[in-house]
């Protein structure tokens, strides 16, 4: 015993290890996190959630929690909408906060979450900005897109073809000029009023089962295409489902968040990475 304490969840089975650290102790490299997330020789998941203070990571916040996000390659991203999601469910579970509605801090601002009965989250997603448009291409196939700031940048492109059918294995290939810091990138299909399908290519992670700020950006798109800025719809990942609103362009996501395991990790296996 004494190990260091963590707990496996998902939310639309975007997964990520959760790692409490109110105290900001944890020594969390980019290669202990890509070996945390590998899936043969870690534990796997899509990202890294630490548990901490603002305080301890130097940021100001109104919330008393800090998600200290991390992508499977270890690097840093602003905001993860899943990620949050399963965040709030951990603190509730955890009995590390007694309300069903609070803030928690991230890179990207306060994002203000409300735990329902039925263990789904609504976090309040802050705004989801047009900020252009750019290119990327799968294979020989290119793709007009749609560049969204979600506090994290997207590039939504809606596509002709199934995208059940686009091969994601390799990263499609984009702008750098326009997006010097990485991008994510959603590929869409409109399946009728109010219902959007999507698969996403994450920057740091690859192609993942679903990507929460990546729904938001890609319903703010097709509003930004229909010459709007508010309406709602659900968007079906490979993973489930979410349901995302937009008002005057500021977004909600409401989805299912769901704590799988817990346990310790070998102190011995920390220390050598
Ligand atoms: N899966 C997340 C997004 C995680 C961050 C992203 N890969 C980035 O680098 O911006 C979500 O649910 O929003």
């Amino acid at each position: 015993m004494g190990g260091i304490e963590f707990r496996k969840g998902h939310g639309t089975q975007n997964d990520f290890v959760v790692l409490p650290d109110a105290a900001g102790r944890l020594d969390l490299t980019p290669t202990r996190v890509a070996a945390l997330c590998d899936r043969r020789r870690g534990l796997g998941a899509d990202g890294v959630l630490r548990v901490t203070r603002p305080a301890a990571m130097d940021v100001e916040s109104a919330g008393e929690w800090f998600m200290d996000y991390r992508n499977a390659d270890g690097s840093l991203a602003e905001m993860c909408g899943n990620g949050v999601r399963v965040f709030a469910r951990y603190l509730v579970d955890a009995g590390l906060v007694t309300t069903t509605e609070f803030v928690v801090g991230s890179r990207a601002g306060d994002r203000r979450v409300r735990v329902h009965p039925d263990r789904s989250v609504t976090v309040h997603m802050g705004e989801a900005r047009i900020v252009g448009s750019s290119v990327t291409a799968v294979g020989d196939n290119e793709f007009s897109g749609v560049a969204v700031d979600v506090g994290n940048p997207h590039l939504v492109s809606f596509v002709d073809a199934d995208v059940t059918g686009l091969d994601l294995l390799e990263q499609p290939v984009f702008d750098r000029d326009v997006f010097p810091e990485g991008v994510n990138l959603e590929f869409v299909n409109s399946l009728g009023e109010g219902m959007l399908r999507m698969r996403v290519y994450e920057r740091g992670v690859g192609e993942t089962r679903s990507c929460g700020t990546g729904t938001v950006a890609v319903v703010a798109a097709a509003l930004h295409l229909r010459g709007t800025d508010t309406g709602r719809s659900t968007v079906e990942v490979p993973g489930g489902m979410v349901d995302v609103a937009v008002e005057a362009g500021v977004a909600t996501l409401t989805g299912p968040a769901e704590m799988v395991a817990r346990g310790e990790l070998d102190e011995a296996w920390w220390a050598a990475r």
